[in-house]
């Protein structure tokens, strides 16, 4: 409220009229490339998301944590080629620190973990809701930042722990109305991978590297694939048989092919014994060829996509029980999942499903005249003081405008402060559907 001529006021009456700083050029009142504003529509949208996010983590006794935005670059930093360490959003700050805005949580969670160390009992069962980044060439126009529902399940090494986090987002999309016909889970396992990999003695270093090239089955063209596979040393043999088994989408045919013995079809046949029981089997369908695109998972993967193929994954997930010791830490076992907010509200459009979500406001509160203003501050505030919400006008504006408003706003009932009433210690109420119209004795106002 100060003027921007050199301070405070000094004598109004002496001093000229305030000269505003000179008007800056015309700021670019867009947010910043590839970044969202979340104006009150989408942001009850968003909050209505995140709400359902709290509540089934909530139903299945996690605890929320979060992190900084801002991490330092090492934690990112995989040897493995993957797209999200091409796009990290990195940058030296003024202290000449490498550090980088999160690219996704699951780094973040693994270091609290370590920190925390024998602190906390196991198993953690901790989900987190954050902004991710990354930084694009804008040429493909994509988003820089989404956010992120992760749900982590720290020192169960069973499957039963990616049962129960499959299970998690299986009731998250039933609560928000998708049903197994819109989507469901492909649902592998890298021990897969490793077990083919092994009858080819390739060496486990490769194992990272592989599953990114892996990840892009179906986002290049396959003889590029192969290419790359080679490049990272695998003989045509191996690459044929790899891609061979890949495309496997049965259980018993994958026994077949790699003997009962492995883990990976016992992990697997486990998660499908324990999905019956859960209740979900309708929802998932074993798929050699998912992989993720993150280097760190070992074991299960898992991801949601919708059964008509227009969208990218809905939401992805599985076992990285070797993140911790790369951080130094013990070696636990962990598994979890991300669920991003920008392909479920594709989806949500495409179902018809997305939720009204109007502003609904109980009570607008006015003042017939100026000095009644202080009365209507008071009405406000016993209702306030009743839990119930009031939109309190806060200037003297004539009755048309104040039913304009209140139709914009949804209000319920118009509270009226009038003098003749005042004096009588009451106040007009018009109830704004109906138009029904009535006084009340101000501590009868309920
Ligand atoms: C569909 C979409 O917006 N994806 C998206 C957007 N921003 C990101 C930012 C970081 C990591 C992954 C991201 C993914």
């Amino acid at each position: 409220s100060e003027n921007g001529s050199g301070g405070g006021r000094s004598g109004a009456l002496s001093a000229p009229p305030p000269v505003l700083e000179e008007a800056v050029q015309k700021i670019d009142v867009n947010p910043p490339k590839g970044t969202r504003d979340f104006p009150p529509e989408e942001m009850r949208l968003r909050n209505w998301l995140f709400h359902n996010f709290r509540e089934v983590s909530r139903l299945y006794g996690f605890e929320e944590v979060d992190f900084p935005v801002l991490e330092s670059e090492a934690l990112f930093i995989r040897k493995a080629g993957e797209e999200i360490r091409d796009q990290l959003y990195c940058f030296e700050d003024r202290g000449n620190r490498r550090v980088a805005l999160r690219p996704e949580l699951t780094p973040s969670l693994a270091r609290l973990v370590i920190q925390k160390g024998k602190s906390v009992p196991l198993p953690l069962k901790w989900f987190a809701v954050g902004q991710c980044w990354r930084y694009e060439r804008m040429t493909r126009g994509r988003r820089r930042e989404h956010y992120q529902w992760n749900m982590d399940i720290i020192g169960v090494p069973e499957v039963t722990a990616e049962a129960e986090l499959i299970s998690s987002i299986v009731t998250f999309f039933k609560r928000i109305g998708i049903t197994a016909s819109d989507v469901g889970f492909k649902v592998s396992s890298r021990k897969v991978l490793q077990e083919v990999l092994k009858c080819y003695s390739i060496s486990e270093n490769l194992f990272g590297k592989v599953c990114i090239i892996i990840d892009k089955i179906e986002k290049i063209p396959i003889d590029e694939i192969k290419k790359e596979l080679k490049s990272v040393g695998m003989s045509e043999e191996a690459v044929e048989e790899l891609l061979q088994v890949l495309s496997i989408k049965s259980l018993t045919k994958l026994e077949e092919i790699l003997g009962g013995a492995g883990e990976a079809v016992a992990d697997l046949k486990q998660l499908f014994s324990l999905a019956e029981n859960f209740g979900y089997s309708e929802w998932i369908q074993f798929d050699a060829s998912v992989v993720r695109g993150l280097a760190y998972y070992t074991g299960i993967v898992f991801e949601g996509f919708d059964r008509e193929g227009k969208l990218r994954a809905i939401c992805g997930g599985g076992r990285y029980d070797r993140l911790l010791s790369t951080f130094g830490g013990d070696d636990l076992p962990a598994c979890g999942f991300g669920f991003g907010d920008a392909v479920i509200v594709e989806l949500l459009k495409e179902k018809g499903l997305l939720p009204e979500l109007s502003l609904q406001v109980e009570n607008i509160v006015c003042a017939l005249d100026p000095d009644l203003q202080g009365a209507a501050s008071t009405v406000a505030t016993i209702l306030r003081e009743k839990g119930q919400t009031v939109d309190l006008v806060l200037e003297n504006k004539p009755l048309k405008w104040v039913f304009k408003r209140a139709g914009r706003i949804n209000a319920q009932r118009l509270i009226l402060v009038g003098n003749t009433e005042w004096q009588k210690g009451m106040v007009g109420v018009k109830i704004l559907s109906s138009g029904e119209q009535y006084e009340v004795k101000l501590d009868e106002l309920e």
